[in-house]
């Protein structure tokens, strides 16, 4: 019987952005195999979330842990962050920008996530991008660089992915096929955190909305709700 399934937990966080406080005491909890929907207005601070549990942006206060992940790595270090911005480097080959990461970014693996592990060629086929990969990154269309970004999550297996607005750029398959891969990395016990303002079908969903503390900071459609 496993002891020690994979637990992200976040209590009371407090983040501050420009020297402005973005939002105070936020605590929640994501278990093994389950997807946390961050929905709310433009500039509530979704992205600041993300980009602070990718250990990105410093807490003002709070604590972060993955419980019964690696004892000796921080949480940030067993997550991929895809985000707004797509990480490519554009004078290397397709395939170069993504044995690159496979080199950077360390696997980790622990009891309840082994994660799959496929080859960079597999996967650039998979995604629909094969045919690019001697290609310099710079050629790609938007949607192309979408995906080779996305890519990455695959080549190396991490238990948390932290995914900001995924669907952005992505034509209806390709999102479709987005979403497959996601529930994939749920059902092989993965963990995700993603921003966005769309409906994402995902198998075991849990959401949080944020709000504005001060009812004088909230959107105009939120605030006559
Ligand atoms: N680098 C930064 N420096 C200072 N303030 C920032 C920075 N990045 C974001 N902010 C501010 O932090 C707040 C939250 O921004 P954030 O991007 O997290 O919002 P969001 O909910 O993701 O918005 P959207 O839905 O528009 O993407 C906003 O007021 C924004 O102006």
């Amino acid at each position: 019987m496993r002891s020690s399934l994979l637990k992200l937990i976040a209590e009371n966080l407090t983040i501050d952005r420009g020297g402005r406080r973005v939002f105070q005491d936020l605590s929640f909890s994501l278990s093994q195999g389950s997807a946390l929907v961050v929905t709310g207005a433009n500039g509530i601070g979704k992205s600041s979330l993300l980009r602070t549990l990718a250990g990105l942006v410093p807490l003002a206060a709070g604590t972060i842990r993955l419980e019964g992940g690696e004892t000796d790595r921080l949480p940030q270090e067993q997550a991929h962050y895809f985000g707004h911005q797509d990480a490519v480097k554009p004078a290397l080959s397709v395939l170069e920008n993504l044995r690159f990461w496979q080199n950077f970014a360390a696997a980790s693996v622990c009891e309840d996530f082994t994660g799959s592990t496929l080859s960079p060629s597999l996967v650039l086929e998979t995604l629909g991008i094969g045919h690019t990969a001697h290609l310099p990154a710079a050629y790609l269309s938007a949607g192309q660089r979408r995906r080779l970004s996305l890519s990455r999550l695959l080549v190396t297996p991490r238990p948390v992915w932290l995914m900001d607005e995924p669907t952005s750029a992505l034509d209806k398959t390709s999102e479709q096929q987005l979403l497959g891969i996601m529930n994939d990395h749920l059902a092989s016990g993965g963990l995700i955190v993603t921003a966005t303002h769309t409906e994402l079908v995902l198998d075991r969903v849990e959401t949080l909305h944020l709000q504005a503390a001060d009812p004088a900071e909230q959107a105009p459609e939120e605030a006559l709700l």
